[in-house]
């Protein structure tokens, strides 16, 4: 199977896991990208059997309204009972790198309102340690040359995405040649530098579990 075939594999697996708990009332979380885009094409046939989603951002909203799927306010709802999303890297604590497409921040915050984080991702996105895929930090604009200095103490290679306007009119650093040992740590140390909005360490707040599309199947794998 290709790398489209094994996303489509784990957003089909990421309805069954969420199908049997919705009712009228669910409002689901919607995360952002390739993968979480599946899953909201496939979530279409089933807008009748839910209430509606809260989207990690304007992209993912826009293609939730396309399908007929009502768009919440996160500050209306509150808590989700599932968040749905990729991932650009996952180890086995289900730690993950996010924001590749900008949306870390968002992402982050529908993920903390969530009860259950479920991670869709192809075998790719499967590391043993953090940090091939370069790390993104979202800053507001005037902090952004202080805030690489500051990474670069941290050992990073931070570059500008330019061109790059996030959902919340930020700026996004990746953090190229950054391997990460302890990414508990290094998520609050990075979140700690002044302009920092947040960073694209999910380890606070991690997945209770992978859907992971391998060339044998789609495994389920809780944290180590
Ligand atoms: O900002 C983007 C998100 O964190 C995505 O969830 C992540 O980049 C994975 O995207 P994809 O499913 O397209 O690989």
């Amino acid at each position: 199977m290709n790398q489209d075939e094994l996303k489509d594999a784990v957003a089909a697996a990421a309805i069954d896991e969420v199908r049997p708990h919705l009712h009228r009332d669910t409002v689901l979380g919607i995360g952002t990208g390739s993968t979480a885009n599946r899953f909201i094409d496939r979530l279409a046939e089933l807008r009748h059997d839910f209430a509606g989603a809260v989207a990690s951002s304007e992209a993912s909203a826009e293609r939730l309204r396309t399908h007929g799927i009502e768009v919440f306010e996160l500050n209306s709802v509150g808590t989700v009972p599932f968040y749905i999303d990729g991932a650009d890297e996952v180890n086995a604590h289900l730690h993950m790198i996010k924001g590749g497409g900008a949306a870390l921040t968002r992402e982050k915050v529908v993920a903390a309102c969530a009860e259950r984080f479920v991670c869709i991702a192809d075998a790719t996105k499967r590391v043993e340690r953090l940090g091939a895929f370069p790390l993104p930090v979202e800053v507001i604009p005037m902090a952004r040359s202080y805030v690489a200095r500051e990474l670069v103490k941290l050992g990073a290679d931070p570059v500008y995405r330019e061109g790059v306007v996030t959902d919340n009119g930020n700026q996004i650093i990746d953090c190229y040649d950054f391997m990460i040992d302890d990414p508990q740590a290094m998520e609050a140390r990075i979140n700690a530098i002044v302009g920092v909005v947040t960073n694209g360490l999910f380890a606070a707040r991690g997945a209770d579990v992978l859907l992971l599309g391998t060339a044998q199947g789609v495994e389920r794998l809780s944290p180590a």
